[in-house]
């Protein structure tokens, strides 16, 4: 209905312009045109014209600020979103950062103790009737304190950091090493079937901290001493076998022999 109405309008007010403002303007129109111009004033007033228009101009104003208001509102959803989807990457990355947190050691970055009770865990819980269980290879510095004590904590965090690189590198890829806390480390291994290769590895990773270190101008020597627990032979659950090797270790270290399984004489 309005807009018949403009459409009404709008002819008159061409009508009329044409008429009275620009007569002339006739000889421009080409004679073929169908659409026949009104009457000036045919249907419809000046003042009713001036009254059309204006609503139109308000009709059009409340359109552009319903338009306007409708785009800041996208705007502001779609910056919310993006702020959310922002906040959410952060959220995430902040879990990731606190699981990782948990499970490794600040000054070594190697996996901590709890991170071994899991995985030692597991691997128990998952191991059939017939299949090889896993060893822990249980390491300690000897006299780190006298390094803390010499030379300033400094220094042995860097030994610690040293060691913990050395082990790394003296492993399988897939074996396990982590820091248990102070200069304690632990060696998980998986499917080592019998002594020989573990006294290898043994060796290997005695020589591998035993190596002197460079520490800025110092050259230090540190020592280690392992011990070794087997599943099944010393142990099916996880605390038999750490204090199996704990125990191991601590006889390596008392009788001075490097490494030592559990239960075997000097
Ligand atoms: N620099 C440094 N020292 C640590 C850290 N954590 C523990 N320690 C020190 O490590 C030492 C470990 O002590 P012990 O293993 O009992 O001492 P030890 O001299 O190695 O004795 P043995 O093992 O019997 O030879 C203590 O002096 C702790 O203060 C650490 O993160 N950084």
């Amino acid at each position: 209905m309005q807009l018949r109405r403009w459409n009404q309008v709008f002819r008159a007010i061409r009508a009329q312009w044409f008429h009275r403002a620009a007569p002339h303007a006739k000889v421009l129109l080409p004679r073929t045109t169908h659409t026949p111009y009104p009457k000036p004033g045919a249907d419809v007033s000046l003042p009713e014209c001036v009254a059309a228009l204006e609503e139109m101009r308000q009709a059009l104003q409340r359109e552009t600020a319903q338009r306007q208001a409708l785009e800041r509102a996208f705007r502001g959803t779609r910056k919310a979103l993006i702020q959310a989807e922002a906040d959410l990457a952060c959220v995430r990355g902040g879990e990731r950062h606190a699981r990782h947190q948990a499970l490794h050691d600040e000054l070594t970055t190697l996996p901590n103790r709890r991170h071994l009770m899991q995985q030692l865990g597991q691997a128990l819980a998952q191991r059939g009737p017939e299949d090889l269980g896993p060893t822990v290879i249980y390491i300690d510095l000897d006299h780190f304190k006298t390094v803390n004590d010499t030379h300033g904590h400094g220094v042995g965090d860097e030994v610690l950091r040293i060691t913990a690189a050395r082990l790394s590198a003296a492993v399988r890829h897939g074996d396990l090493v982590v820091r248990l806390g102070g200069d304690e480390f632990v060696c998980l291994l998986q499917g080592v079937a019998d002594a020989a290769p573990l006294r290898q590895l043994c060796a290997k990773l005695l020589e591998a901290v035993s190596r002197p270190m460079k520490v800025a101008d110092l050259q230090l020597l540190v020592c280690p001493s392992i011990g070794v627990a087997m599943c099944p032979q010393h142990g099916t659950a996880a605390k038999d076998l750490m204090a199996c090797a704990d125990a191991a270790m601590y006889a390596a270290k008392r009788e001075r022999r490097g490494f030592a399984f559990y239960g075997e004489a000097a």
